[in-house]
């Protein structure tokens, strides 16, 4: 009998997960709360009633992690179609052609909300979903969670932030300038959002505040003539030793940036926190259209707020807390994530065997519930591929007592590499995790199968293009179950040679064999 799968969200890690359920011979049937798919990534205007937004995109976001990198890995983007960092609707019309292509549309609906999750006898999982006023109840034989984590913000229990005559919002409604023409504004936090968000801001604003109590490391999207994430490609990642690649970097991007102004100036190591990526930051700071701050927020006043470092940042007219997610599935079970989900510090944590299984709860998965350094698609992606595999069988899981070892070993690996913080719970670095499950599914990359697939000539050329070229997702398509070797070839050595020429028209028939279907 065919087995059946709810997927819950249609982001871009529900869409893979459809790819890989029917690629895999299961059925999905994937809900979706709102009209349209694409998760984050669809753009929407807030609604006129409420003020509610869909997603935390806002009207200028431009992806941060380039194409090559963030591209599926049998679906390459055409560089005539797409820019090395794409605009957000671009990303959008990415999923959309992704989807068409593989014939996804129709096993997404659209407007059903499950309301909840639960596990009957046999492994099986009943889903409560709700559409129209009418609530079904159907039962699945697993259940793929889709619904990310960035969808709930975070927002700080500041004191005296109800006495603030002025607007306190958090970065997720924020979606353009408009309404900020003119005023004193302060951003709260420099992860991405706050990074862009006070950079675009301190073009038209009065003023603009950046408040950061951590510091960071500003990264460019271009280093040395290149998009960032060729740092981060095999060879530097394997072959060369870690502060040999952390040295190397942190001259690169002082030679391109300059030394960071001491406000921003962060005490922990490049890599130790999630990256901002923003190429004009530093120079909003240094041409004093935006004033930072390192202080945490003490008390807000009346007319602004009181930092820690005994500043006063007055008036201000609006404060945007760009202070990042939490994760939340209220449509589950207690404590079926997070164990310890009471305990103050544990609200980020998620006890996952390799960031997909719950202990403890055959059948139930989690795809793109991760922060990726690197980009998030390809690693759902490739969760989908190895939650497919599981799900039939042909990898086997250790018993609760081994992933619980696992995840523990996984937590106290962050604890040492990252700084302490919620958000460095779900950190995974692209190659060695993506190489972590590729193993399980026999997908890895290894000098021998590039001679034994490819011969010594092409074998050479390919291998030399992996090491080398961009981190890429492709490169999982170049062997063993679900490879497409000719495809993959093809790609990874183009994005090794120049990054942005054309897909020849080999590479076009290629992926036109794969079309659902054929
Ligand atoms: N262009 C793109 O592609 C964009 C991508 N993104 C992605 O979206 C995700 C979310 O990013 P973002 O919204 O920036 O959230 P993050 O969690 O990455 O950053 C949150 C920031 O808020 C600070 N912060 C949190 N709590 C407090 C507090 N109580 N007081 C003061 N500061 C606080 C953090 O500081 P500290 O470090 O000290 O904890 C940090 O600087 C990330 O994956 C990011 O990469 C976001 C925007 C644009």
């Amino acid at each position: 009998m065919t087995l059946r799968v709810a997927i819950i969200g249609a982001g871009i890690s529900g869409l893979v997960s459809i790819k890989q359920c029917l690629e895999a011979g299961v059925e999905p049937v994937c809900f979706e709360a709102s009209g349209h798919f694409g998760g984050q990534w669809r753009y929407t205007d807030p609604d006129p009633q409420t003020g509610k937004v869909a997603s935390s995109m806002y009207r200028s976001v431009v992806i941060n992690t380039c194409r090559e990198t963030m591209m599926l890995s049998d679906f390459p983007m055409d560089p005539k179609l797409y820019a090395m960092y794409p605009h957000n609707s671009k990303v959008q019309a990415y999923f959309e052609s992704y989807a068409d292509f593989f014939g996804l549309r129709p096993h997404i609906r659209l407007n059903h909300r499950v309301q909840k999750v639960h596990p009957v006898e046999g492994g099986k999982w009943t889903v409560e979903v709700e559409s129209g006023g009418q609530t079904t109840i159907d039962t699945y034989d697993a259940v793929f969670v889709c619904t990310g984590h960035h969808a709930t913000p975070n927002m700080p229990d500041w004191q005296d932030a109800d006495k603030f005559e002025g607007e306190l919002m958090h970065s997720h409604y924020y979606r353009d300038t408009n309404k900020f023409q003119g005023k004193d504004v302060a951003v709260v936090g420099v992860g991405n959002s706050g990074a862009d968000i006070s950079s675009e801001l301190s073009t038209c604003t009065k003023s603009t505040h950046l408040i950061t109590r951590s510091g960071t490391w500003v990264w460019p999207r271009y280093l040395l003539g290149k998009p960032y994430e060729y740092l981060g490609s095999r060879f530097m990642l394997y072959m060369v030793p870690r502060f040999v690649a952390l040295a190397s970097m942190k001259l690169a991007l002082g030679n391109a940036l300059g030394a960071i102004p001491k406000e921003l100036k962060p005490e922990h190591n490049l890599l130790a926190a999630h990256p901002t990526i923003r190429t004009d930051l530093l120079e909003r700071v240094r041409t004093g259209t935006i004033t930072p701050h390192r202080a945490s927020i003490k008390r807000f006043t009346k007319k602004g707020i009181e930092l820690t470092n005994g500043e006063v940042v007055e008036p201000l007219d609006t404060v945007v807390a760009a202070t990042g997610y939490s994760l939340s599935f209220p449509f589950l079970p207690a404590g079926i994530v997070q164990p310890d989900e009471d305990k103050p510090g544990k609200e980020n944590w998620a006890n996952l065997y390799k960031l997909i299984i719950p202990p403890g709860h055959p059948g139930l998965y989690f795809i793109g519930l991760c922060q990726a350094l690197g980009a998030l698609m390809p690693v759902a992606e490739m969760q989908a591929r190895w939650a497919t595999s599981v799900l039939k069988n042909e990898i086997p899981l250790p018993s609760p007592e081994k992933m619980h070892g696992s995840i523990a070993a996984y937590q106290n690996d962050l604890k040492k590499l990252y700084v302490k913080s919620p958000r460095h719970t779900l950190q995974v670095e692209f190659f060695p995790y993506l190489d972590l499950l590729a193993r399980d599914l026999g997908t890895q990359v290894t000098f021998g199968r590039f001679l034994s697939t490819f011969g010594i000539w092409q074998g050479t050329k390919t291998a030399r293009s992996a090491y080398f070229g961009p981190p890429s997702a492709v490169q999982y398509r170049l062997f063993g179950e679900g490879s497409k070797p000719e495809l993959a070839k093809l790609v990874v050595q183009r994005l090794a040679k120049k990054g942005d020429d054309e897909m020849s028209a080999e590479e076009v028939a290629e992926v036109e064999k794969y079309r659902a279907g054929n």
